[in-house]
């Protein structure tokens, strides 16, 4: 355990958190919070220290939310280590740990669904894996009703899912400000990400052609390629590199995620990809513009 800040305590109902949250306010504190469904890394820790120094406060959840994972996606083998999460959060600052069973979260009886109607849901991650984003909104909703947080903090490797949930805040005038934090990447470039842990030592050193690919298309797109053309060839290259399968790179708009394309590229033109590594999904996203 790292020396110097105590582990933060551990809480596993809506009652508990509430009262702890009530306790911290009472005294004036502001109060952060950084949902995730564990097996943490440095791209959390920069959420947690992000929030540490925002909030007098900081609350992580660790809940693997089974509304979000399709029939056949891993939500049986996601990777689990609540005694290193507990060291990594004494670490970056963490105050406290919500980590609730599915029975706390989604009761008997259970029957609210929380979807934003917009194409943004049915595009990219989305196509991919049905539903995804209406588990996502579903929990994320619960988690800030459940926290009643002034701030939340989500990473910008799942772009999209910002997105979303930043669409939803603001539909549903939720009283908490949405924070994103820059993508936290190994010395190699790949993004850091739970699922690497899939990555044998072999793909691992293919791993980050993903983003170097990213990176290339965008300086093409920059040289003048059309972004259509740009994209496909990057999705060559990937496959070409050893991924499997390339569910999609595509160039869309950073806020609305329609697609773009033209030379030059307009303005907030972002790239996005996600690709089969083995066992793994990556996903990862970068802008056009230098
Ligand atoms: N490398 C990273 N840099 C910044 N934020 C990150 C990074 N990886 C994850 N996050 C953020 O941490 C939060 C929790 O994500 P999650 O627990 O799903 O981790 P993950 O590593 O993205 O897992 P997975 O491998 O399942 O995608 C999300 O807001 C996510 O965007
Ligand atoms: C935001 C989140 C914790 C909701 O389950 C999850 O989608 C994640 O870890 O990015
Ligand atoms: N980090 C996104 C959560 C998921 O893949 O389900």
């Amino acid at each position: 355990m790292p020396e110097g800040r105590p582990r933060p305590a551990t809480v596993r109902t809506v009652a508990d958190l509430r009262a702890r949250v009530a306790g911290w306010r009472a005294g004036g504190a502001r109060v952060g919070l950084v949902p995730t469904m564990g097996a943490l890394h440095d791209g959390h820790r920069a959420l947690v220290e992000a929030a540490r120094k925002e909030n007098d406060r900081v609350i992580t959840t660790v809940f693997v939310n089974p509304t979000q994972f399709g029939p056949t996606e891993d939500f049986d083998a996601y990777p689990a280590d609540l005694d290193a999460d507990l060291d990594l959060l004494a670490d970056a600052g963490a105050d406290l740990l919500f980590a609730p069973q599915v029975t706390e979260v989604y009761p008997h009886g259970f029957a609210t669904e929380v979807r934003v109607a917009s194409p943004m849901v049915s595009v990219l991650c989305g196509a991919r894996r049905p539903g995804h984003f209406d588990g996502v909104t579903q929990v994320v909703a619960k988690l800030l009703n459940m926290a009643q947080a002034d701030r939340a903090y989500f990473g910008e490797k799942d772009w999209q899912q910002l997105a979303v949930v930043r669409q939803m805040v603001r539909d549903l005038n939720l009283p908490v400000d949405i924070r994103s934090v820059p993508t936290v990447r190994a010395a190699d470039g790949l993004a850091l990400s739970s699922r690497n842990a899939y990555l044998d030592p072999a793909e691992r050193a293919v791993a980050p052609q993903l983003n170097a690919t990213l990176r290339a298309v965008a300086k093409a797109i920059r040289s003048g390629t059309a972004p259509a053309a740009a994209t496909a060839s990057g999705a060559q290259s990937l496959r070409d590199a050893g991924f499997a399968h390339v569910d999609y790179l595509d160039c869309r708009d950073e806020i609305t995620l329609e697609p773009v394309d033209g030379v030059p590229a307009p303005r907030g033109a972002r790239l996005f990809v996600a690709a089969h590594l083995g066992r793994a999904r990556l996903i990862d996203n970068w802008p056009v513009a230098d």
